[in-house]
Formats: structure tokens, sequence, C-alpha cells
């Protein structure tokens, strides 16, 4: 069965609080952004970047990426000589626009001597960047995600934040055209009400029903619903295994086609049954 590496939940937590990154150490998301831009004050961006450097070994077998500063800031270029040399499981750069940035970033990684195990997560939160989506995952071997950014493209759009999201629904698919176009990962944007629970489940199912491998958090009591939404159900894990038997059985029989449930399964079905499967392996469901 082909490994995956689940990436349902990925919990924000700001460089400079102290408390947030003890906390992480023992909330179970499956990877964590240590931040150094937008939750961390401009007088506390030098301690945070040598806070959340040396903290990267903290988090046990958990994927720990460090977010820098944007390519427009006077912190861009520390940032990212620091997190090359570090070497997190990624670099998550904000407000990414266009192909020649990713080929810049990738250029100020290799010249600081990160790993090649360190990726380029590139944020998707402006329109420009939307629309150049598929060029910018392609990019570079390196880019192995794209992050929706959804408050700073909502702010560019001069859009509302409406239960259902139909101001962003166009941004939010033509982010996940351009992931699976090219063979990337693509993570949705947070949810800012950290108490309105209600909300943040069924924003999960809409993007995890909009194909998203998972989604960026900023609370700890975001991570246990994201988890459990991202995860096959247990019906799910049931009808993967009775379409990957029935298909078996249709096959050595001679036949190419079945129905399971009284729906077709064909070979396209047992591959979707088989990435259940898989997932729910790594997840442990
Ligand atoms: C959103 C918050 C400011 C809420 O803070 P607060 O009200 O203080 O939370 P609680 O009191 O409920 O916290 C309970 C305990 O949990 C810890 N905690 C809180 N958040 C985190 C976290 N993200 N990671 C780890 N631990 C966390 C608290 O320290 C409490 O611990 P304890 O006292 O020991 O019990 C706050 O949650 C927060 O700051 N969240 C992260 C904000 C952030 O990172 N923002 C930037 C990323 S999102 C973004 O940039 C959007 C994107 O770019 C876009 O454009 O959309
Ligand atoms: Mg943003």
């Amino acid at each position: 069965m082909t490994q995956v590496r689940p990436r349902r939940s990925v919990l924000y937590m700001p460089g400079a609080n102290e408390r947030a990154l003890e906390k992480a150490k023992s909330l179970p998301a499956d990877a964590l952004i240590l931040d150094l831009e937008d939750a961390v004050a401009p007088d506390a961006k030098e301690a945070a970047r040598d806070r959340v450097c040396a903290a990267l070994g903290d988090y046990g077998s958990r994927e720990v990426a460090i977010r820098v500063n944007g390519l427009d800031t006077e912190w861009h270029d520390a940032d990212l000589r620091a997190a090359a040399a570090a070497g997190p499981a990624a670099v998550v750069v904000p407000k990414v626009n266009s192909a020649t940035e990713v080929h810049n970033i990738e250029r100020a990684l290799e010249l600081g001597g990160a790993p090649a195990s360190t990726k380029i997560w590139a944020m998707l939160e402006t329109p420009i960047a939307i629309l150049r989506a598929a060029e910018i995952a392609a990019a570079s071997e390196r880019l192995t995600v794209l992050v929706l950014g959804t408050n700073d493209l909502a702010k560019e759009l001069h859009a509302s934040f409406v239960p259902g999201r139909a101001p962003l629904l166009a941004a939010l698919s033509a982010a996940v055209l351009a992931a699976r176009a090219t063979g990337k990962l693509v993570l949705d944007g947070v949810y800012n009400d950290v108490r309105d629970a209600a909300g943040f489940e069924t924003e999960c199912r809409q993007a995890r029903d909009f194909g998203f491998d998972g989604k960026t958090l900023i609370h700890p009591a975001q991570v246990e619903p994201c988890n459990r939404i991202f995860a096959p159900s247990a019906d799910e894990i049931d009808h993967a295994r009775r379409v990957i038997t029935a298909f078996d059985e249709a096959r050595a029989a001679g036949r190419g086609v079945v129905t399971v449930d009284g729906r077709m399964v064909e070979n396209l079905h047992v591959e979707q049954a088989q990435a259940v499967l898989a997932m729910a392996e790594a997840v442990g469901a």
C-alpha cells in the first residue's frame, strides 16, 4: 500500500508566543507552522526568528514548517537565511505571486544551504496568485504544497465572509485545480471564529468535499474536529474494502466493471478506494 503523509490539520502558532509553542507539543495536529509573519509584531520579529529556529526539534515526528515574512518586507531575506540553516520540513512563504518569485525563493534556500528535505509551501492569497496558481505550483519541484490565505484573499477581493463562502468558491476551486494539475497538495485557509465549532466543522466538510488535503488552523480546539473530518469515516473505509473485493472478484470472473450498492465500479474507483485505505492506515482510522 502507498505510504501517505497526512496533512489534515496544519496549525499556525505565533513564533513569539512561548505558551503556544509549548502547548503545541501536546497537540495532535498533523503539521505545525511556526509563524514569523502576521502573528508576530514588528519589534518581536527577530527574537521570534531565533526562538522558532531553535524550537524545530521539539515536536517529535510531526512535520514542522516556518512561515517567513513576505518577499517585500525587510525581514524576508534574513528569515529565509535562518530557515535555510535550520532546515524545517518546509518554508511557508506568504503572498507568492509568480513563478519568478518561487525561483528566487528556491535559489535563496539553495544559497543558504537548505537540505533537500526543506520544501516550499507557497501561499496563494492575492487575486493574481489565484489567476497564476498553476504556473506558481509548477515552478519548482521543491514546491510541494499550496496554502490558501483566505483572509488576505477576501481583503484583496473586497469580498465578505459569508456562510458557504460563495465569494471565495471560484478561488478555492482554482487552487485545487492547480494543485491537482501539477501533483501538489493543497490546504484550505483558516477559520477565524475560534469559538464557532459548528461553523468550523461545516467549513472543514466543504474543504474536504472540494478536494483539499487539509486545512490550516489557528486554535487547539480546531485540531480534533479537523482530523476527524479529513480522515476517512468508518463507512468510507468499509465501502472502500467492498469496492476492492468486488472488483477483484469481477476481474477473476473476466469482467472489468461491477456494481457495489447499486453503483458502477470501474478501475478508477478501485484507485480511489486504495487511496482511502492508505489514508486510513496513515491516520490510524
Ligand atoms: C486566535 C487566538 C489569538 C486566540 O487566543 P486565546 O483567546 O488566547 O486562546 P485561548 O485562551 O483559547 O487558548 C487556550 C490555550 O491554547 C493555547 N493556544 C492558543 N492558540 C494556539 C495555537 N495557535 N497554537 C498552540 N497553542 C495555542 C493558548 O496559549 C492557551 O494555552 P494555555 O494557556 O497553556 O492553556 C490564538 O489562538 C492565536 O494566536 N492563534 C494563532 C494566530 C496565528 O497564528 N495567526 C497567523 C496565522 S493565520 C493567517 O495568517 C491567515 C492567512 O495569512 C490569511 O491571509 O488568511
Ligand atoms: Mg495572509
